[in-house]
């Protein structure tokens, strides 16, 4: 949609409102996202116990966004595709399955960033 607004200031914040009204539906409709966002906050907070310096948080931050943002991605993917494609369709399958691929990689990341910024702390707690 294409808003003709001549006021620049109020165009820019409709279009914020159009994006905060995208992640607002993410989160109401797709449990995975929720999921991801518990995660992120859990993760924080062990980050905060662990007292991460500034370059871990700074990874920290990063590796939630790639999760957060593939799932958003994937699941405008998904919808894109029941609009265009509601029935059952090959291609319809492959372009899903890239897009889950999308969030099975950012995840993959970010068990590796848990483990790689976590473990050696989880092993000192422990010894
Ligand atoms: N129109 C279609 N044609 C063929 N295969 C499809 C189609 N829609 C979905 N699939 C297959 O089902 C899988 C799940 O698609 P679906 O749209 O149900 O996602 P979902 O289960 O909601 O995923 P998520 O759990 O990430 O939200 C796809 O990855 C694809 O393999």
């Amino acid at each position: 949609m294409n808003l003709e607004l001549n006021d620049d200031g109020k165009k820019r914040s409709i279009g914020f409102s159009f994006a905060w009204n995208g992640l607002k539906e993410v989160t109401r409709t797709e449990r995975n996202f929720r999921i991801h966002v518990i995660v992120a906050v859990l993760v924080v907070a062990a980050g905060l116990l662990s007292q991460l310096n500034r370059l871990e948080w700074a990874i920290i931050i990063l590796t939630i966004g790639l999760v957060l943002v593939a799932e958003i991605t994937n699941t405008a993917v998904e919808k894109m595709m029941d609009y265009v494609k509601p029935d059952i369709h090959p291609l319809a399958k492959t372009i899903k399955d890239i897009a889950a691929g999308a969030v099975l990689l950012a995840a993959i990341i970010a068990v590796i960033v848990g483990l790689t910024i976590f473990g050696p702390i989880a092993y000192n707690l422990l010894n």
